[in-house]
């Protein structure tokens, strides 16, 4: 009888022990899982308190608005800091954001030993394109793979080479929209997909050389011009529904596999995530196709290079260009071209993404902002007219000669106060290679930072910040870019990037703060073809038509956060221009 009451409570005791044992262990689990905020650097005090941070309040915000990178802005101002630190993945380190365009400026362009690409913009790249640039940090392969592209961003590659194939995919949009205005009769219709389209065929003529049976915007023009009549709805503020066409399928396994970047964002995850995404039929038939065109280019190239010495290849495009860059270096390193790597095939496929997704988004943009700010888009018509007048006087539009010649200060102030208003890019990332100090806060060594342009400095107040706390490179650098004035800092007003100079208006691109293409030698490598892309898209579709305001319905300023920050809503109601 003892012996089985000692038994007993031997194993009481046992499990008690063990119980205790898990019980701490887990409890030890929990507090190592609760998030570890940098000292002295401000964040939100319930977020510390759970293992998920500040993921719960980010994902309601999100599902409420479709809005990301608004959210990561507004616990800036709800926490009053410049600086702040957020909670947004489990078990990691917390993402420091800051809000200052001196400071951004500072760390960017004078900083960049203390800090390089981080992973939060290389991670979503990897799945699609392991081994584009864009997700190196800035070592000897980043290096390599951008002497391929050197001249793509030259005066001379620009003008000769890519604007003839911008000007005409556009160009074509204009005339699609003059068939659709026809058709819909003063009604609005949806205007997104046809941009994006259309700054697809801008790009891929860019990269492969114009291919008319490949044009997306083409295939759309030869179906609109042949209908004589939609069923238009009673109502004038009503949409006109399109009957769509579908895209040529090389076009369409680019959209697929781009749209397929959307997962990598908003996955915790984002390899796994988007390995689980690729093994989708659809994800393996686009990237078959992918391949197989990008091979075929290739050849096609070198078939036209062959038996011809260096100076005599033809450049027609963007291929040519990377491919001829490519067998130069290798001649000269006496190695092997690289012309059927991985790396090469995702440079190529990576400029095509990296042109057409971001330009597709700030069109957009520019076309709600144009039609709401009708004085804007009648003094662009206006100005543009008067530089063109051969044009005018002859009835037609600009050609692209023209285009690329003439200077017209208001269109780039227009452009850049597009941008600035896009946010197209609302934000940069950087990670620190060491410890660093920022604003006054001692910073780890490989903690992600996000620089962002949607809120103070940019579009609201800035910050008060004492000097004293900024670094000695961003004190000297006071006043190489000036600031907005705080009363109108939210407006989309193009005068401000305007100077008076001896009695002229010139366009000053330093005038105040803008990031929306990053900084510094990580930022955009295609800014200079975007502002092309823009300007030829904006001239060509406004010299003509008007875009009128559309019904409020229409007009929202929403937008959802995917690989750019596009707007929720983009509808055109046009007429022609007077
Ligand atoms: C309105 C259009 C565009 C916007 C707003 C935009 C914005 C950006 C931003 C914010 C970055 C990151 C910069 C940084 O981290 O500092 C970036 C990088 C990049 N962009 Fe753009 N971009 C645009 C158009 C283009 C075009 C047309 C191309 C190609 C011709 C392009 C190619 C790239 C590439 C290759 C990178 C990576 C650069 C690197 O890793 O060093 N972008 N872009």
């Amino acid at each position: 009888m003892w012996e089985r009451i000692t038994s007993f409570n031997k194993a009481n005791q046992l499990t008690y022990v063990l119980f205790c044992g898990i019980g701490s262990w887990l409890y030890l689990c929990y507090r190592l899982a609760l998030p570890r905020p940098i000292p002295g650097i401000p964040h939100n005090k319930e977020a510390v308190k759970s293992v998920l941070g500040d993921i719960g309040p980010m994902i309601k915000h999100v599902g409420k608005t479709k809005e990301l990178w608004g959210w990561v802005t507004l616990q800036n101002l709800k926490l009053k800091s410049p600086i702040i630190q957020l909670f947004t993945r489990p078990l990691a380190k917390p993402w420091v954001v800051i809000t200052d365009f001196r400071e951004a400026q500072d760390i960017l362009l004078r900083r960049t030993k203390e800090f390089d690409r981080s992973d939060l913009v290389g991670d979503v790249f990897l799945g699609l394109m392991p081994e584009h640039h864009i997700s190196m940090k800035t070592n000897d392969m980043f290096k390599r793979n951008r002497q391929w592209l050197k001249d793509l961003m030259t005066h001379d590659f620009l003008h000769q080479v890519a604007a003839p194939q911008i000007y005409t995919a556009f160009a074509d949009l204009a005339h699609l929209w003059e068939e659709k205005s026809r058709l819909a009769k003063g009604h609005p219709f949806a205007a997104s997909d046809d941009i994006y389209r259309a700054t697809l065929d801008a790009v891929w003529a860019t990269m492969f050389g114009a291919d008319p049976l490949n044009s997306s915007i083409g295939a759309q023009l030869r179906l609109y011009s042949s209908i004589n009549k939609l069923d238009i709805p009673k109502d004038e503020n009503a949409l006109v529904d399109f009957p769509d066409v579908p895209n040529p399928a090389a076009m369409q396994s680019i959209i697929t596999l781009t749209d397929s970047l959307e997962t990598s964002i908003k996955a915790p995850l984002p390899a796994l995530a988007h390995w689980f995404l690729r093994q989708t039929s659809s994800m393996r038939k686009a990237y078959a196709i992918k391949e197989k065109l990008i091979r075929e280019e290739i050849e096609k190239t070198l078939r036209r290079f062959v038996g011809k010495a260096g100076k005599d290849w033809d450049i027609r495009c963007a291929i040519d260009s990377i491919l001829s860059r490519e067998l130069l270096l290798s001649e000269k390193d006496g190695r092997t071209p690289m012309l059927q790597s991985r790396a090469m095939y995702d440079e190529i496929f990576g400029f095509i993404v990296g042109a057409h997704d971001t330009t597709s988004t700030a069109i957009s943009w520019a076309l709600k902002l144009l039609a709401d700010n009708a004085h804007v888009q009648t003094k662009l018509r206006s100005e543009i007219r008067l530089v063109f007048v051969d044009a005018m006087a002859e009835k037609r539009i600009p050609t692209v000669q023209e285009i690329t010649k003439g200077t017209i200060p208001y269109l780039d102030a227009v452009i850049n106060e597009i941008i600035r208003h896009s946010l197209t890019q609302p934000g940069v990332a950087r990670s620190t290679t060491v410890d660093v100090e920022v604003l006054g806060h001692q910073i780890p060594k490989g903690t992600n930072i996000l620089l962002m342009s949607n809120g103070p400095s940019f579009l609201s107040p800035a910050f008060q910040i004492d000097d004293s706390l900024r670094s000695s490179s961003s004190r000297i650098a006071t006043d190489r870019v000036g600031t907005w004035d705080p009363d109108d800092i939210a407006y989309f007003k193009p005068e401000r990037w305007l100077v008076e100079e001896d009695g002229r208006q010139l366009f000053n691109a330093a005038a105040g703060p803008l990031l929306t293409f990053g900084l510094g030698p990580r930022g955009c490598f295609g800014r200079r073809m975007a502002s092309l892309q823009i300007k030829l898209v904006l001239i060509q579709l406004i010299w003509n038509l008007e875009l009128q305001k559309c019904p409020a319905e229409l007009s929202g300023y929403s937008s959802i956060d995917k690989l750019t920050h596009v707007p929720q809503q983009c509808y055109v109601r046009l007429r022609q221009a007077l």
